[in-house]
């Protein structure tokens, strides 16, 4: 599947923050976002989920202008920021999402004993990390991730970019994080988001030039 964003038009108290944005997001491919803080990461995903209006803009899906919320008409799931999950057990949580807890348990050991632990019995990274699998291992057809990585142990991070590589096959997924080399890592496309339009990139020299990073 295809899903476009497009002609994206967003304003706060009159200060124009996107304009004329544009993102693809497709089965098979991962879709990394890179951008300054501020520049409007956050809310393109929101818009594109349909919790965020906007001055303007398009949705397309195959190549169909649609105008409903995405999340009204396509299973898609989307990673916020902040907890979005009730605090109930793991178990449960895992059973709602139809999400095979053995699985999560087998790749991260240290989560077997909270099974029948509710959320927010576990630390702030182990409360994200069941966040993150539950979302990228759900059956959504498209996903959006609001800085995955940030918090997360190395080691965990590694374990959830090889699962975006696995779930790809089945889902579009477009994420967003500041840990720049992680989505180059995983990314077939990449956008770089400034002065509220997108723009393609692939390199580390590009995103110097933009400003983005320093190299010694
Ligand atoms: N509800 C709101 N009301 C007013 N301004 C807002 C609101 N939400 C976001 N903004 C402004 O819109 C701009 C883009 O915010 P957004 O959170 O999308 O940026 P971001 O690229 O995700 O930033 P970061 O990398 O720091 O998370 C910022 O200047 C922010 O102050």
């Amino acid at each position: 599947m295809i899903f476009e964003l497009d002609n994206v038009e967003l304003s706060f108290n009159g200060k124009q923050i996107l304009y004329g944005l544009y993102i693809k997001a497709e089965t098979g491919r991962i879709t990394g976002i890179l951008g300054s803080n501020g520049c409007g990461k956050t809310s393109l995903l929101r818009i594109f989920f349909g919790n965020l209006s906007c001055n303007n803009k398009l949705v397309r899906i195959n190549n169909k202008g649609t105008l409903k919320k995405l999340y009204s008409i396509e299973n898609v799931k989307f990673l916020s920021q902040t907890n979005f999950l009730p605090n109930i057990s793991l178990k449960k949580l895992f059973n709602i999402y139809r999400v095979s807890l053995e699985e999560f348990t087998e790749k991260l050991p240290s989560f077997r004993i909270y099974k029948n632990f509710k959320l927010n019995e576990l630390s702030g990274g182990e409360k994200r990390m069941v966040s993150i699998w539950l979302t990228i291992k759900s059956d959504a057809k498209l996903v959006l991730l609001d800085e995955p990585f940030t918090h997360l142990t190395p080691v965990y991070t590694e374990i959830i970019k090889e699962e975006l590589i696995n779930e790809k096959k089945n889902k579009a997924i477009l994420l967003t994080d500041h840990l720049y080399k992680d989505i180059m890592e995983i990314s077939d496309e990449l956008y770089f988001i400034k002065d509220g339009c997108s723009r393609a990139v692939s390199t580390t020299d590009e995103l110097e030039k933009l400003g983005y990073v320093t190299t010694p």
